[in-house]
């Protein structure tokens, strides 16, 4: 780790260097010009939300702006949702939508809920590599929907991206609105506090300077060459020894607070991507992970709860509370909402001991941008060192690199496939399959399935449920 935040090509299959503490204390990073590049980005992002919520940048048509859609996946939408739901105050900054999927019926549904609000909306577009197929699509189709009512794109969009990256040049080449660095040293899953996490904190008014203090503050706690004077370390070692080193108990994660609700998801990413990885570091076969699941308290008790107290014990629960609570909800007929809260925690807390079930409680005091900073930085460097303890690259994602040139083979396919049946005559699986060439009998099969399913353009004969009696033919 030491050697890791000193700027050694951690992450040697990408033949990258791992950044992602050097953006909370710019002061560490390798070289002076890093630093700059990292100050200027905060400053720049600062500046530009101070502006959207001041007024000061408006359309072109001199409206201010009302809404924001953030389209990103990954690490590029999680961490941005996570800041919005954890630190967002209502009625504080703009009201945030996301594209995160390629679902046409989500992406109507967030362009319906806009409405004609569209002309008043800034597009974020977020994406380190540029080139990721599912924000290309939300941008698409979010442009010709704007486009398509007379308003000028580039006056409205932002990007966030790698400098010199396909949507970093779009973008300088259509002079959007504004666009941050994303760094070649910063994974999309430890991005949350580089301009992906600092342009929705800036954008709903929320205090990201203290964001990144409590980040390196913990960073600095987490550093600590002592295992038990280091909480991170604590983690990684209680993790390790929950799961045999194997990954053998599942990671629950509970707080207790609604501001926390999509944090098991943030820690999804964070974990899973990084340490679930075929290989370890010599190229020996592990099958390594941990896998990450939760909601929130009290919520999950009366969930699945019940099988972590009684059932298979191959788990253990992370417990996360708030103690201060500051709400205007009063004590009614003698009843504090918060206290049942707290009582809660602690009942499911001592059931689970009780059952031998084991469990890890983190505290906090306030829960605010400073403690929302700290609590990424801990599991960020738990990850790293559970990465160490077990060996494994915790940078890369291999994984999803083959999922996704199986999902660009599946696309090529269905085009050879609509090209044949072009031509308006009934063909068997059996044709198509000799047409195109591919011995892939279910892939076709699926692929058929989603077109007719899909639209109304196909003319079925046969039964689905013998697929090879079937024939489909283009509706002229
Ligand atoms: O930011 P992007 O380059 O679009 O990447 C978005 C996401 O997709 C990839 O497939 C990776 O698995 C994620 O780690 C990444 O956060």
């Amino acid at each position: 780790m030491v050697s890791l935040e000193e700027g050694v090509i951690a992450n040697a299959d990408e033949q990258r260097q791992v950044g992602h503490y050097w953006l909370r204390s710019p002061e560490l990073a390798p070289e002076a010009t890093i630093t700059e590049h990292i100050n200027r980005e905060i400053t720049r992002v600062e500046a530009f939300g101070k502006g959207i919520l001041d007024k000061s940048i408006v359309t072109p048509s001199g409206q201010p702006f009302t809404d924001v859609l953030w389209i990103g996946i990954g690490g590029s939408g999680l961490g941005p949702l996570l800041m919005i739901k954890a630190l967002q105050e209502t009625g504080v900054g703009l009201p945030f939508h996301f594209f995160d999927n390629v679902d046409p019926q989500g992406m109507s549904c967030i362009l319906k809920e806009l409405g004609s609000r569209l002309k008043t909306t800034l597009v974020v577009v977020v994406s380190k590599s540029g080139t990721t197929p599912e924000p290309n699509l939300g941008m698409q189709q979010a442009r010709v929907r704007l486009e398509g009512t007379g308003n000028s794109w580039s006056h409205q969009a932002v990007a966030i991206t790698m400098s010199d990256s396909q949507l970093d040049q779009q973008a300088k080449q259509e002079n959007w609105l504004a666009r941050f660095d994303m760094f070649d040293w910063v994974g999309g899953r430890t991005s949350i506090t580089s301009a992906v996490g600092l342009v929705p904190a800036a954008l709903i008014g929320a205090d990201l300077r203290k964001f990144l203090e409590g980040a390196a503050t913990m960073d600095a706690v987490t550093r600590v060459q002592d295992l038990r004077r280091n909480p991170a370390a604590l983690m990684a070692a209680s993790w390790y020894v929950a799961g045999d080193g194997r990954g053998k108990r599942d990671m629950v994660i509970i707080p207790y607070r609604d501001r926390l609700e999509v944090f098991s998801r943030y820690l999804q990413q964070l974990v899973m991507e990084s340490l679930g990885k075929r290989h370890d570091r010599n190229g020996k076969v592990v099958h390594q992970g941990i896998a990450v699941y939760g909601n929130k308290g009290s919520t999950d008790q009366h969930a699945y709860v019940q099988q972590l107290r009684d059932g298979i014990d191959n788990f253990f629960a992370t417990f996360i509370e708030v103690l201060e609570n500051p709400s205007d909800i009063p004590r009614v007929q003698g009843d504090y909402p918060g206290d049942f809260l707290n009582g809660f925690l602690q009942g499911t807390r001592s059931a689970l001991s009780e059952g031998g079930r084991q469990s890890i409680t983190l505290t906090m005091e306030h829960f605010n941008a400073y403690s929302l900073g700290a609590l990424i930085a801990l599991f960020e460097r738990a990850v790293g060192l559970y990465g160490e303890l077990i060996n494994v690259n915790a940078y890369h994602q291999p994984g999803v690199e083959a999922g996704k040139k199986a999902a660009a083979a599946i696309l090529t396919l269905q085009s050879q496939i609509e090209t044949f049946l072009a031509d308006g005559l009934f063909h068997s699986i059996k044709e198509i399959q000799q047409e195109i060439d591919s011995d892939n009998t279910e892939a076709i099969f699926l692929i058929l399935r989603h077109l007719c399913g899909s639209n109304q353009k196909y003319i079925i004969k046969g039964d689905w449920g013998q697929p090879l009696t079937m024939e489909f033919r283009l509706q002229c």
